[in-house]
Formats: structure tokens, sequence, C-alpha cells
């Protein structure tokens, strides 16, 4: 599948009504819903309406070098893809078409739990680090097979999202009695796992009533000593909101925290990941990189948060639209525009490399009350 020939994208946006136009409404209102009111969905946007930049002027900026490295390996971009959910809802190639788009534009690819292709299959397809993003099962067994399967797989890191112990209370699924039709499964789970995501029912989301089965919600800081147990890939914490436990997830060692309220899907009324952003970095002190997501829709904004502190964002919804809109190659379409819309800030700020974008080059003014 291509981009139709009238449609050249010049923003993320461009992506999005291109995807519109061709997911069925249900898929799209799962993908860009959020919990209850959404309004941490619309501050996760607001605040990047909030930044100031502030240009430095006679730098040679001939050379933009985007270039980063994270947790040992070299990446040409710092703009990543966040794990969601079961792509084959919007491409038949599913994660397989993601993992060709990300090794296209040399970008790092956080596999989710709920992939629809194998981790295998992704894998074979990836040009550069994978991620493989875990909810803690209730069923330990399960979580420790993948675990296994991922790091054979390649993967080389293993992400723990712990800002859902419960699915957020997503209206427009409810509404609609999302559910997954029989032709998409999550390819990495027992499928007696996650029958119940296939069961639609009137007023509720299937995906929700599957994840008060599935996911354990009792777990805590100690359980992450079993999870170091099982593995010796790095352990990145993704949902961090707070500079406690920010500070908490130091002292249990992790090697990475993600600064994220899921794209506003989870707790409703949750800060703009970017305005948390700045207390826990202060929290971390530099102890292990710090990555966000929520909201990020272009290079400007990636910029903002760098230069807050983060070492990487990271793509959720936007990556969807690329691969609904012309699988691998919409995919690599919004990498690669993102980054370029990055290195063209850069040059307009007079920041050439990533080490120079920094808190100088930016101010993210408070939201009025
Ligand atoms: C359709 C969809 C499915 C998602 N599935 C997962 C998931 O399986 N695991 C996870 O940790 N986060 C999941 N997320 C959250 C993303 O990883 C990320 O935090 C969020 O999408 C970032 O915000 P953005 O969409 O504004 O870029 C999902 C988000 C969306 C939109
Ligand atoms: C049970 C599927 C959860 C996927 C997810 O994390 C999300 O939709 O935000």
């Amino acid at each position: 599948m291509t981009l139709p020939q009238t449609v050249a994208p010049a923003t993320l946006h461009d992506y999005e009504q291109v995807a519109r136009g061709r997911l069925d409404g249900a898929v799209w209102d799962f993908i860009e819903g959020g919990a209850e009111s959404e309004r941490t969905v619309a501050a996760n946007r607001r605040a990047y309406g909030r930044v100031s930049l502030r240009p430095r002027v006679l730098v040679d900026v001939s050379v933009c070098d985007t270039g980063t490295e994270l947790l040992g390996a070299r990446l040409r971009t710092p703009v990543g893809i966040a794990p969601t959910a079961y792509h084959q809802l919007v491409h038949p190639d599913g994660e397989v078409g993601t993992a060709r788009g990300a090794a296209a534009a040399g970008a790092l690819f956080v596999v989710s739990i709920y992939a629809s292709r194998t981790v295998e299959d992704i894998a074979a397809a990836a040009g550069g680090p994978l991620w493989m993003q875990l909810y803690w099962l209730r069923r330990r067994e399960a979580l420790a097979a993948l675990i296994s399967r991922a790091a054979a797989a390649g993967c080389r890191a293993i992400v723990l999202t712990v800002d859902a112990p419960r699915l957020g209370r997503r209206h427009r699924d409810a509404r609609n009695g999302f559910a997954l039709g029989p032709g998409i499964r999550a390819a990495n789970l027992d499928p007696a796992l996650t029958a119940a995501a296939h069961v639609p029912g009137a007023g509720r989301s299937a995906l929700a009533t599957h994840a008060v089965e599935a996911v354990d919600p009792s777990v805590t800081w100690a359980d992450l000593a079993w999870l170091r147990e099982r593995s010796d890939l790095p352990l990145v914490l993704k949902g961090i909101l707070t500079g406690e436990d920010a500070a908490l997830a130091v002292a249990h060692g992790a090697d990475a925290l993600i600064v994220s309220n899921h794209g506003g899907r989870q707790l409703d009324g949750a800060p703009a990941s970017l305005d948390a952003l700045a207390e826990v970095v202060a929290a971390v002190g530099g102890a292990c990189p710090v990555l966000l997501d929520g909201g990020v829709r272009g290079g400007t904004d990636a910029f903002a948060a760098l230069a807050l502190g983060a070492r990487a964002v990271l793509l959720g919804r936007p990556v969807l639209w690329g691969l609904a809109a012309g699988g691998a190659a919409g995919v690599a379409g919004v990498l690669d525009l993102a980054t370029e819309e990055l290195a063209h800030t850069m040059a307009l700020t007079g920041r050439p490399d990533l080490a120079s974008v920094d808190a100088s080059a930016v101010v993210l003014r408070t939201e009025a009350r």
C-alpha cells in the first residue's frame, strides 16, 4: 500500500487525515481516544504551545546531527516508536511493517506485549534496536516465557508499563462496545489469555474486561526483583510522572525511565507529560536516561522535550497514522519527517547537535489557572 499520489504529507497531521479516511470508526476511536473527559489528551498537546524557543545565531549549522546513543545503541534519530497494541488493526503487515519503517529511519521500536505479529517475525524485519514492553500479567509464567522469547529474538531492553493496574475508562470504546475481530490477536500470548478481548458487549470495552482478567494490580516496587532475576536485559519503567516515583525507580535500579501519561488514556487529570518532565529529570539527577512520550506531533515538540532533559521521545498515535496511510513507508515517512523537522529547528536555533539542545534553548511557561 502506498500513499495516494495526491497527498504529499507536510506534517504528521496530514498522515492523521489519510489514516482517518481509511480506518473503521471504532478502530479510529480506539486509537485517538483517551480516558474519561480526555483532558489529559488535550493537555499533552497544549503544553507544546507554551514552549518558546531561544534561538542563537551565527553558529555553524551546515550540519545538524540528530544522532544519539541510548542504552548502548547508536540511533540516527532520538524520535522513536512508543509501544501500541495490535498494529494489524490498521494495516495487514502489522508490527512487521512498523519494524521495517523503524529500520529505514534508524529509529528505536518499542514492541507492545499486545503486538499482533510474533516477536520473532518483528525482529527478523527490524534493523535497529527493539525493546519489549510488558504489562505485569497475573500469570507470571507467561510473563517469564515472553521475557525469554524477547531476549532470544534480540530485544535489547524490557519496558515495564507501570501506569495501568487497570485500563483507563475510555468512553468511546465503551460506547462502541469495542472488541477485537477474529483476525487480530495478541500473537505473543496464549490465546486463552486474551480471549476476553474478542467478546463484544454493549456499553463496555472488551479490552478493558480483558485487562481486569489478565493484569495483576497488586504489583509493587518489591516485585521488580522478580523481573531482574529473569533477565539481564536493561529494565525501563514507562509511565513515571512524579519526582517521588523517579527517585524510587532509580533506587530500584531502573536503567531508563519513560515520562508518560499513556497518551492520556489512563489517569484523566494526570499532568501533560511535558509538564512532568523537569520534575522527573531533576529527581533522576543523571542516574539514567529519561525518555518522554505524549502529544509529540513534530520535530519542534521533540526539540522542546530534548531541551528539557529527555534523551529521546516516542511517538504513539502518529506511527499508527503512518502505518495506516502507507505501511512501512508510511511509518518511515512519519519518523523521517519528525527527524527532518527536528534538524530544521536545531538549525534555526543554532544547536547543531543534541548535546547543544539544552535547557537554555527553551522556556516552558506554566499554564494559567
Ligand atoms: C492505540 C494505542 C495503543 C496503546 N497500547 C499500548 C500498549 O500496549 N502498551 C503501552 O505501554 N502503551 C500503550 N499505549 C500508549 C503509548 O505507548 C504512548 O504512551 C502514547 O500513545 C503516547 O502518546 P501519543 O499517542 O500522544 O504519542 C497505546 C497508545 C495507543 C494510542
Ligand atoms: C489491553 C490492551 C491495552 C493497550 C493499551 O495499553 C492501550 O490501549 O492504551
